[in-house]
């Protein structure tokens, strides 16, 4: 049986980051991944970077065809890049294949040309996450249903898209197939898009995505998903009426859960949470000593940057002061890339109001700054709730032009507990959206 000092099951964010950086300590690593066409991970073949090239394309005028091409290129050049970036790495060894635990210490690893049981000192978990798809009849057997993976394989672009759920999945197809041009429908059984988001900039994006085309039926509860000859029939209950709608096929985009299904857990003595996540303490250990869980696997929340932070604990914890865990893990920002694209960090004021804060909110509409009349696009808002007494920022939601780069620099004031007073009077470069804090913080 071979022994590993390390083995990582999983090529995603943290699980090739450690796999580089134990390298780099000239310390002996095999990284397992399923999946040739994974190398790198979920976000850069399937996720995070597909979508964001194509949803800049769509909203360049590119065709459909030539960016779906752009697409598979950007993704391949990535693949390479990403599994060189370890492979190339004198004590790193990657294997493609299935693994799986056969007990606390052993993994069974099988390929093409059989099995083979290896041993390590520290296993570390890192196999992401899997679309949840619910119970409803006639979606399992049905040929045009997709979850997002499948979803970006379809070289033809879909003319009449219905997407099931409005999180950050389906909205954000919603948005690139509307701009490609394509007729999208939304059911959600939630009253608003984004349901932890601000209640005034979800409805604003609303207006917008519907001004681009796109319907969306909330409060409604699809039960019926039926194949016809070239596409579905969706029928969905929305209050006391039963609606039925067409279409070429159904996005489905109704979370994610742990993906642990292959790993065959039941082996070990690795406990599992309700939502079949692996449990971790605060540093990532599971409750096996030697085994760690990183990413999505872990229950913690669903971000590439939250996985690269994963990575940092390990990271701190093997070579640095040991000081870094999830308890004082910064606060960090989420943006759904729509036009304009939806950003928040921190509390919304409904958040605050229940922790009985004594806040002000200070708000402004995005028509205001310069550089959203240059770029053409005045859309939206930014809302931001401080501490009454020292005005630090208690959250901010920004819902405009460029709004994934001003929440970076409103974080980053979180975290160092910079007020907006102090972002008022700062001097920004000039057009630029980030010049609404001067105003905003007035
Ligand atoms: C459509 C979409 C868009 C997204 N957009 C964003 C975004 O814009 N920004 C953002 O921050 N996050 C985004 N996310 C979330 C982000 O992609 C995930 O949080 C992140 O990729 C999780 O990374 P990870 O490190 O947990 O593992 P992953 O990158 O998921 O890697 C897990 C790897 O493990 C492999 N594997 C699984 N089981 C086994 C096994 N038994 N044996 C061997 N290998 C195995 C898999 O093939 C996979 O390559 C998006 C997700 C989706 C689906
Ligand atoms: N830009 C980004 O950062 C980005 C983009 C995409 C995905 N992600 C990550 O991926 C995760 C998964 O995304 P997601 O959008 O699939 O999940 P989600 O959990 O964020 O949203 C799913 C939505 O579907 C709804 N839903 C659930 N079951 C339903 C049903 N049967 N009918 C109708 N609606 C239903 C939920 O109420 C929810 O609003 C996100 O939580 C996020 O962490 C991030």
């Amino acid at each position: 049986m071979k022994h590993y000092d390390n083995i990582i099951i999983g090529f995603g964010k943290a699980g090739k980051t450690l796999a580089a950086t134990l390298a780099s300590h000239h310390e002996e690593v095999l990284i397992i991944e399923k999946d040739a066409m994974m190398y790198g991970g979920t976000c850069i073949n399937v996720a995070c970077l597909p979508t964001k090239n194509l949803i800049l394309n769509a909203q360049k005028g590119v065709s459909f065809d030539q960016a779906f091409e752009a697409k598979n290129k950007m993704t391949s050049k990535l693949r390479n890049k990403n599994y060189h970036k370890v492979a190339d790495q004198e004590t790193a060894t990657v294997l493609n294949a299935d693994a799986e635990f056969v007990d606390d210490k052993t993994i069974k690893v099988t390929d093409d040309s059989g099995e083979e049981m290896l041993t390590a000192d520290r296993i570390f978990i890192n196999t992401g996450s899997t679309p949840i798809m619910p119970s409803i009849e006639g979606l399992s057997e049905s040929k045009h249903v997709f979850a997002s993976r499948e979803m970006l394989d379809q070289s033809k672009q879909t003319q009449n898209l219905a997407i099931l759920g409005s999180g950050p999945i389906g909205l954000e197809f919603a948005s690139m197939y509307a701009q490609f041009g394509s007729n999208v429908t939304v059911l959600a059984h939630d009253a608003q898009l984004l349901r932890r988001v601000e209640p005034e900039a979800a409805e604003m994006a609303t207006t917008d995505l519907e001004e681009d085309g796109i319907k969306f039926a909330f409060n409604s509860v699809l039960s019926s998903v039926e194949d016809t000859d070239d596409g579905v029939k969706l029928t969905y209950q929305q209050g006391d009426e039963t609606k039925v709608i067409a279409a070429d096929a159904l996005l489905v985009a109704t979370g994610r859960q742990p993906n642990v299904a292959d790993l065959h857990l039941e082996n070990t003595h690795i406990k599992q949470g309700k939502r079949g996540e692996i449990v971790v303490d605060n540093k990532l250990q599971t409750s096996v000593e030697t085994i760690w869980a990183l990413g999505d696997v872990n229950g913690g929340p669903q971000f590439t940057y939250v996985s690269l932070d994963d990575w940092r604990i390990l990271n701190n914890q093997f070579y640095g002061d040991q000081t870094r865990t999830l308890d004082n893990r910064p606060v960090y920002p989420t943006t759904t890339f729509l036009k304009p694209a939806l950003a928040s960090v921190g509390l919304t004021e409904a958040q605050a109001t229940e922790k009985g804060l004594n806040f002000i909110v200070k708000s402004m509409a995005a028509a205001g700054v310069p550089k959203a009349q240059v770029i053409g696009d005045p859309r939206g808002m930014y809302k931001a709730i401080l501490d009454a007494k020292d005005h630090t920022i208690l959250g901010m939601t920004i819902y405009a032009e460029e709004a994934y780069e001003t929440i970076n620099l409103i974080t980053t004031a979180m975290s160092h507990h910079i007020s907006a007073d102090e972002l008022r009077d700062q001097i920004y470069s000039h057009p630029t959206m980030t010049e609404a804090l001067n105003d905003l913080f007035a």
